[in-house]
């Protein structure tokens, strides 16, 4: 499952404030796990609020390969009946990743601990990003790989079963390969511990105790321990997803730095693991205001009102990180329009995603008008103190390089700029959030596509 492989070049341009009210889809990494983990219960699980992004689609078509049954019954709802931890059946096909790496890291630990053997294929972005971090503890499990150069896709892997339980401290802040060396422990026999200095996203953890699985969280002077008892049996569940706060980002953004905006996104997962743009943006003195803070299915989730308001540069605390790992480049933008130079560093992951995500955003800021300064980890960034960024020079285009943060987040600052931003590819979009631009129209923005 991959985005249409003929590029679609947009142009966002200043319209006026946003004003309205919305939702955003459901979240992406609680998507793949609300999948993953019903495709391997006995029984037959419901899913509303399902992210039908690419991503996640892809993940789907993965686990139907591997004998899993998933349909859509409507919009957003989707029943999975499992196949029961140890029941993934060998697929016929290369598994294809298109642009996920979640999918492709999370499918890749419960494929190590099964008697199958799986090829992961993917796009051009996701073949350049390293898979040594997931394979390194995999290995450790029993499980055999052959990868491209430099532990790239497309890379074959032959699961052992049953596998060794392994006690493994992470050596990167990444709930991917967490999330990937638990659910290898789910079948394989005794404890598979992991130990993780720097808390991230906890989705796995708290949905695999949801679905039944032994599972505890001790928290230590040295970070948490996740301790999984394997051979687990998953029970079916109804899950509901959250609004993803990922995709809420960029509505926060762009009512900031829009003048006259007032904007309510409704329903936004407000797990403490993901809402580091939220407390960066209160920081710089965004408007954002918490209403009707509720429980839905296991996570606090609230309403989020957010107004235009002035913002002023920060040194983005380096400890935000793994709970707004996605949201930099978004950030990067709001700091385009702060009083002052802002430094984000502490952030060398973002060369590893879809794109360099520190020089992606660099050279599109850069090409829209504005000073900034890369670093190794991280960017600085002189904003313009609420003035329009000058846009894209006519005929100019800033790159999305396959990465849907890139082309939203540039789209984003293509509305408070004179000149309007071209992008030459918008398709990466559909990958995370495929209604994004009707959304950027319904509250009031200018979108165009152009000719090819
Ligand atoms: O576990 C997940 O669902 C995700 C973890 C993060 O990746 P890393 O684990 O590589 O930081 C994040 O960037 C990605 O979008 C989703
Ligand atoms: C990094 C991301 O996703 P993934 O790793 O799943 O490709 C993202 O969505 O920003």
């Amino acid at each position: 499952m991959s985005h249409a492989p003929t590029p679609r070049p947009l142009r966002l341009a200043a319209a006026g404030p946003l004003t309205g009210a919305m939702t955003v889809p459901g979240d992406k990494s609680i998507s793949h796990r609300a999948l993953m983990f019903a495709g391997l219960a006995v029984g037959e699980s419901r899913i509303r609020g399902l992210l039908e992004g690419e991503d996640v689609l892809a993940t789907a078509a993965a686990l139907r390969a591997m004998g899993a049954t998933i349909e859509r019954s409507a919009e957003g709802e989707w029943r999975v009946h499992g196949v029961g931890v140890g029941g993934l059946l060998q697929p016929q096909v290369a598994l294809e990743m298109g642009n996920s790496g979640t999918s492709t890291r999370l499918l890749m630990g419960l494929v190590a601990s099964h008697p199958i053997v799986a090829t992961f294929t993917g796009d051009a972005s996701l073949s350049k990003r390293p898979m040594g971090r997931v394979i390194e503890p995999l290995a450790r499990m029993g499980a055999g790989f052959a990868a491209a150069p430099g532990d790239r896709l497309p890379l074959t892997l032959r699961g052992r079963c049953p596998a060794v339980p392994i006690d493994y401290t992470l050596p990167v802040a990444s709930a991917q390969v967490k999330s990937a060396v638990l659910l290898a422990g789910l079948n394989t026999p005794g404890i598979t511990r992991v130990r993780e200095p720097v808390p991230t996203r906890d989705h796995s953890e708290r949905m695999l105790r949801g679905f039944g699985a032994e599972l505890t969280v001790e928290e230590t002077g040295e970070g948490r321990v996740i301790s999984l008892h394997g051979e687990a049996e998953l029970r079916a569940q109804d899950i509901v997803v959250p609004g993803d706060p990922s995709s809420a980002g960029f509505w926060l953004v762009a009512a900031s730095i829009v003048p006259g905006s007032d904007v309510t996104v409704r329903n936004v997962l407000m797990n403490p693991t993901r809402t580091g743009l939220l407390t960066a943006l209160r920081l710089m003195g965004a408007s954002i205001e918490t209403m009707a803070e509720r429980e839905v299915g296991g996570e606090t989730v609230a309403d989020l009102r957010v107004r235009h308001a002035p913002l002023t540069a920060i040194e983005v605390p380096p400890d935000l990180a793994p709970s707004m790992i996605d949201e930099y480049p978004i950030l990067f933008v709001a700091a385009a329009f702060a009083r002052g130079t802002t430094v984000a560093r502490g952030a060398h992951e973002l060369r590893v995603k879809e794109s360099d995500r520190i020089a992606a955003m660099a050279a599109a800021l850069g090409l829209a008008g504005l000073t900034v300064r890369e670093h190794e980890d991280g960017l600085s960034i002189e904003g313009r103190d609420g003035d329009p960024l000058p846009g894209t020079a006519n005929g100019t285009t800033v790159a999305s390089l396959l990465d849907h943060r890139i082309a939203m987040s540039m789209a984003v600052a293509g509305m408070h700029s004179a000149r309007g931003i071209a992008i030459d590819d918008a398709a990466p979009i559909a990958t995370s959030y495929p209604t994004f631009l009707d959304t950027a129209t319904s509250l009031g923005a200018a979108t165009t596509w152009l000719n090819r």
